[in-house]
């Protein structure tokens, strides 16, 4: 199945972990009758997003958060990319994680963050994710109804070598929950997210959650959605929203076939 309607949900973050996921059950509700394939939300979207926070927020796979996002999926019979929370492991170690369910509510995809958001910024955004998060260490395409779909967490999108594996691993959608700020997201969120788009040649999806002046962390909100021509089919602002659109993923194999950037690529000159 190549048609898809995607909703992307852009919230506010509570500090009360619960409940952003009662808002979550409310919003689905609210959507219900558009009849979302897939529901999207942005990274740490019931975790306030401060190093200090992840480990007092983490829990493991399988806790009680993945449990009711199990269940939301499996209750309104939509694919949930449940942006990313703080998941621990077995030995302690913490991880900005991003987890993927099927109508069934059985889980699919799951990334951990790769690349660590650690910045500098002279005059603008500091911040260390490395202070409390491990690093993951896989590139993310899972199988859905709707065929090969890539997942990464928001600085993981800077680098376009991974954003390549995931296209040339097949996929044709690649979402992507994130919390750009007031510093990076003016300058580089949507030229970050338009250029993966025409270097790859697919849909990307990136949410983020809404902002807040008040929060440790100011988001830049913008969820947005781009197709496989580099078009912005729609671009929020700050506030809190929902943006639902139908997608064809067979016009990535259509814009692949016109202008061949894939298929024409050299690699032996690249090495
Ligand atoms: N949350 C992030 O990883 C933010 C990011 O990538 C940025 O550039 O800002």
């Amino acid at each position: 199945m190549n048609g898809m309607k995607i909703a992307q949900i852009q919230s506010h973050v509570y500090s009360d972990k619960m409940k952003n996921l009662e808002q979550l059950d409310r919003q689905m509700e609210e959507l219900a009758w558009r009849k979302p394939d897939l529901v999207m939300l942005g990274e740490m979207f019931c975790c306030p997003y401060e190093t200090k926070l992840f480990p007092v927020y983490a829990e493991p796979e399988g806790g009680p958060v993945w449990r009711e996002l199990s269940r939301l999926a499996k209750g309104y019979g939509v694919c949930l990319a449940a942006g990313s929370v703080p998941e621990r492991d077995g030995e302690g170690r913490v991880y900005n994680t991003a987890y993927v369910f099927d109508r069934a509510g059985r889980q699919i995809g799951k990334h951990r963050k790769v690349h660590m958001f650690d910045i500098q910024v002279e005059g603008g955004q500091h911040f260390k994710e490395s202070e409390t998060l491990t690093p993951g260490d896989k590139c993310t395409v899972f199988d859905t109804e709707f065929g090969k779909v890539g997942l990464c967490i928001c600085f993981d999108f800077r680098f376009p070598e991974l954003a390549r594996k995931m296209v040339l691993d097949g996929a044709r959608l690649i979402l992507v929950p994130a919390a750009f700020n007031m510093t990076t997201g003016l300058a580089h969120w949507e030229l970050m997210f338009r250029s993966r788009a025409v270097d790859n040649q697919c849909f990307v999806a990136g949410t983020s959650c809404a902002r807040d002046r008040e929060a440790g962390y100011v988001a830049w909100g913008h969820t947005l959605l781009v197709s496989p021509w580099g078009d912005v089919i729609e671009e929020m602002d700050e506030r809190e929203g929902v943006m639902v659109h139908d997608i064809d993923l067979s016009y990535a194999d259509k814009v692949r076939a016109e202008l061949p950037l894939l298929s024409a690529r050299r690699e032996e000159v690249y090495r």
